[in-house]
């Protein structure tokens, strides 16, 4: 029998013509009693941006720290460029980067000594540290501040200098948690613009969390967990698709009356928001001439809004993306030193 992820990664490949970039099979994690992760499947293909969302203790964390070699499964296998990270730990660690949202740079060297650091413990063939040091700091616009101490730079160019260690031993799969918090809107638009140059300059991997529902749309696909499993799969467009409703808020002269003309006219059950009618339709297009029309009642205004990745959060986990926030500096940070640790 062909399991759902087999013919997903078969497709997958097809459609790249690669073999998938990250696979995983039925993985399970329990902590004692606790199922933090339970039987998940999915298959991110190479090239891909591949986002994972889900509330705080939704098992993220968890599932990637079973792909970076950090925590063994206790069920099910994961494969990360090709290799199995069980068996394969060493393999896996080499085709991997990982950028965590704390920091992690030696703030008292320069940009480039944190580099010429991270290639030694990376084994970067000597002869390939120069020219490979310039491009990522190039890529990161951090090349001519390659002398300056890290203790001098911005959260957001270290954020950047981050991203360039990640990507300085050529990772097959570069694991960016939470890549963008706490940066200022203007520095995560700029993250992000690495983030989709990256795409197109190396041959990588991204696979990424992230709480910002927008930052979600860059992705090329979305994999959404609660309660140690998966959710839905798919990219963003066909996830807001899966909604299948708008949202109608109208103003009207009697709210009241409009709120009982639309159940009795239209079997549409609304309530108030922001101090509008509101109510979910299929079509909002299709449906307004037919408000104005037969409501009975005066509108002063309307507004139709297609569903946004906030409302397929919500379809999904039954929270807002507001009460996810994530507070996973903690974990991320003992994982980040175990890795370096190593
Ligand atoms: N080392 C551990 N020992 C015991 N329980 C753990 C351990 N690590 C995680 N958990 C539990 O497993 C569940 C999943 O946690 P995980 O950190 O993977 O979630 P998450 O989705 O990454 O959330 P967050 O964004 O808050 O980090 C939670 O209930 C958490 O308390």
């Amino acid at each position: 029998m062909v399991s759902k992820v087999d013919a997903a990664a078969g497709r997958l490949a097809a459609s790249s013509g690669r073999a998938p970039a990250v696979m995983v099979q039925g993985l399970v994690k329990r902590y004692g009693s606790l199922e933090a992760v339970r039987g998940i499947d999915f298959a991110v293909a190479a090239g891909e941006i591949f986002g994972f969302l889900g509330p705080n203790g939704a098992g993220k964390s968890t599932t990637i720290k079973i792909l970076c070699t950090l925590a063994q499964p206790s069920e099910g296998s994961a494969q990360v460029a090709g290799y199995n990270v069980v068996l394969q730990r060493d393999a896996v660690r080499r085709n991997i980067g990982l950028v965590f949202q704390d920091p992690t740079l030696d703030a008292y060297l320069t940009a480039e000594q944190n580099l010429r650091f991270h290639a030694e413990l990376y084994a970067v063939p000597k002869d390939l540290v120069d020219s490979r040091l310039r491009q990522v700091l190039e890529m990161v616009g951090l090349w001519e501040r390659r002398s300056s101490l890290v203790s001098t730079f911005s959260g957001g160019m270290q954020r950047r200098l981050e991203i360039a260690r990640g990507l300085l031993h050529a990772p097959k799969v570069l694991f960016l948690d939470e890549p963008t918090v706490g940066l200022d809107p203007q520095t995560r638009t700029s993250i992000w613009e690495y983030i989709i140059e990256l795409k197109q300059r190396e041959d990588i991997t991204i696979f990424l969390t992230t709480h910002y529902m927008e930052e979600a749309e860059h992705c090329d696909r979305i994999a959404i967990i609660d309660h140690g499993q998966i959710q839905a799969v798919d990219t963003p467009e066909a996830l807001k698709a899966s909604v299948g409703k708008d949202r109608v808020q109208i103003a009207t002269a009697d709210d009241v009356q409009a709120i009982e003309a639309l159940s009795s006219r239209f079997e549409i059950e609304a309530g108030m928001h922001d101090g509008l009618v509101t109510f979910s339709v299929a079509s909002g297009e299709a449906f307004v001439p037919r408000l104005f029309a037969e409501l009975g009642v005066g509108i002063r205004s309307v507004s139709v809004a297609r569903p946004s990745l906030d409302d397929v959060f919500m379809s999904y986990t039954g929270r807002t993306i507001r009460d996810t926030e994530a507070t996973s500096s903690d974990s991320m940070r003992a994982l980040r030193q175990r890795f370096r640790g190593r």
